[in-house]
């Protein structure tokens, strides 16, 4: 008798013991995956990725992150592969340089699709070679030194903004959406800096081509599918999606990348050094001032290392500005205001800091208001205030994923199997009460200044600890991969906060209403209405000198 006539039967008749064996040993296999039974944490979610991506579904994926964190101690099992971690030591061990780690699939699933083929940025490539030659390639138009080119560009869209918003909203009942209003300027700003040309979106008051909400409904796309990243090439990067790409038969470029299209187009024509200059805000070349913008240095880039950087490199990177500058700029400005809002001593602290410099005469600018970057340096508690909006409200709201390089490596003291996906969430890692110390749930902008009372005892150690606190902050991200415009974003943060409570009165427009939370891999406000009296500009004691009006 052959085997299979009696195997057969046999399998056939045993199959409700059969099934439920090999659904128990198969998820076994999941279960001890890369050794990861080893480490705590909810079962469910070590079982199967569909958890967590239900967890990000539902917008506020960082509450579950903090309660595990709290239940579980500094490392929790997120995922079938996947751990979290949550010690100051883990920041180093992950996000140290050159510790081969890579950014995980969750980045791909950031890519956009041209001609059906992905297009990997700055910011969403997982290939560490391809990411150091790129950041080499452009990070000289990041630096320090280069944000004084940047600035006239800052200065434009804020004078704009800061006009605008007397005649939208200065003593209007209804107030205005401050969120939006403020993404509105963060997308301005971006695109002016990178090519000379604003959207639009302050002076039309309106979300032009839809960029705002386009970016919204990508980032909630973004967030759960990249908890299951395969799910991705079953949606957007599907093959017959691809091949319609591939054939020109469908066009889904974003509009920022049509806008960035265009631009480039009014300058590559005959590239020489002259061409590579911007045309100004007028859109009529030689009309006004010319600054080199960024769009001008990718292209000099392009010059320098053809090889490397081609068109494709050069509108990616255009086009990232306004992926990763525009939304988590617009986010930590929210944050700024909606603490000092909710926080009146802290605001009012505030305000008593920039009056007292107007009285003595050291700003620059006594007719619009406006901040240059050199002044608000000396603006200490300005510091204090940012730095506390960063810390209660970094953009980012999920672990900035790394995969463990091979064969593996030891973090906090517990070997991790190479392959196995890592991070820490800034939302956890700010709320570590041994780096930021008692009471790190409330907004408190007095611990980034040196304690009077403690400087007495040495002012070293205050020095020391609040030069730790800096050290384990995580909005711009770390190691390699940190954030290359992060220079520009404080640029915008620092001007735009001390120049708007210069010009303005503002309030909570009903304070009963608390903001509202979503949480799509950036954590965006809604729910944030404000409004606006118009303030008389202090003036300085002894009078107004003519250069200074
Ligand atoms: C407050 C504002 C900003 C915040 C909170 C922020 C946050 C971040 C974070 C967390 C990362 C690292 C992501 C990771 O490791 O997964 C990052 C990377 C990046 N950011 Fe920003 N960003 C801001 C502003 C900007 C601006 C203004 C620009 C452009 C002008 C920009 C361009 C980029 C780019 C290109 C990368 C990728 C860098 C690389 O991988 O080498 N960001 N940003």
């Amino acid at each position: 008798m052959a085997l299979s006539e009696t195997l057969l039967p046999l399998v056939l008749s045993n199959l409700p013991i059969i099934l439920p064996l090999l659904l128990l040993l198969h998820l076994a296999l999941i279960y001890t995956h890369n050794s990861l039974h080893k480490f705590p944490g909810p079962l469910l979610p070590s079982l199967s990725n569909v958890y967590r991506f239900f967890i990000v579904l539902r917008q506020r994926p960082e509450l579950w992150h903090q309660s595990l964190h709290r239940k579980y101690g500094p490392v929790v099992r997120l995922g079938p592969n996947s751990l979290m971690f949550s010690s100051p030591t883990s920041l180093k061990a992950i996000y140290g340089l050159n510790k081969g780690f890579v950014k995980s699939d969750f980045y791909i699933v950031q890519q956009a699709v041209v001609k059906g083929e992905r297009l990997e940025s700055l910011f969403s490539t997982t290939d560490n070679n391809f990411h150091s030659q790129f950041r080499r390639c452009v990070s000289s138009a990041f630096a320090m030194s280069a944000l004084v080119q940047y600035e006239p560009f800052v200065d434009n869209t804020t004078k704009l903004f800061l006009r605008q918003t007397e005649n939208l909203f200065a003593g209007k009942e209804e107030g205005c959406d401050f969120t939006r209003w403020l993404q509105f300027y963060a997308f301005d700003v971006i695109g002016e800096i990178t090519y000379s040309k604003r959207h639009g979106f302050i002076e039309n008051n309106e979300d032009v081509d839809g960029i705002v909400s386009y970016l919204s409904k990508l980032f909630l796309y973004v967030a759960p599918v990249g908890q299951m990243p395969v799910l991705d090439t079953l949606l957007l990067k599907n093959p017959i999606y691809l091949k319609l790409s591939q054939w020109g038969l469908l066009d889904s470029t974003f509009p920022v990348a049509k806008f960035a299209r265009d631009r480039m187009a009014e300058r590559i024509p005959d590239v020489d050094s002259e061409s590579l200059l911007p045309v100004s805000s007028t859109g009529l070349p030689g009309a006004g001032p010319q600054q080199p913008d960024l769009l001008s240095k990718f292209l000099a880039a392009k010059e320098k290392r053809p090889d490397f950087m081609t068109s494709a490199e050069v509108q990616t990177m255009a086009v990232s500005m306004a992926f990763a500058g525009s939304e988590t700029t617009a986010i930590t400005l929210s944050a700024v205001f909606y603490y000092l809002l909710r926080n009146p001593p802290a605001l009012e602290a505030l305000r008593r800091e920039i009056d007292s410099f107007a009285r003595e005469g050291r700003f620059s600018d006594y007719e619009t208001g406006l901040v240059t970057w050199h002044e608000a340096q000396k603006l200490g508690y300005l510091d204090a205030v940012v730095k506390e909006a960063f810390r209660m409200h970094p953009a980012p709201g999920l672990p900035l994923e790394r995969v463990v390089p091979e064969p593996g490596v030891e973090i906090d003291g517990r070997w991790v199997k190479g392959g196995t996906v890592v991070g820490v969430s800034a939302w956890v890692m700010h709320r570590n009460e041994d780096v930021f110390g008692d009471g790190a749930e409330a907004f408190r902008p007095e611990r980034w200044l040196p304690d009077p009372a403690k400087v007495a005892a040495g002012e070293e150690e205050e020095a020391k600890r609040i030069k730790n606190m800096d050290g384990h902050m995580l909005q711009f991200g770390m190691g390699s991969r940190t954030c290359i415009g992060k220079n520009i974003s404080l640029l915008e943060i620092y001007k735009v906060v001390p120049s708007l409570l210069r010009r303005f009165e503002i309030r909570l427009h009903d304070p009963s209403q608390e903001w509202k939370l979503v949480n799509a891999w950036f954590v965006k406000q809604n729910n944030f209405q404000a409004n606006f009296e118009k303030r008389p500009l202090v003036m300085p004691e002894g009078g107004i000198s003519e250069e200074k009006v």
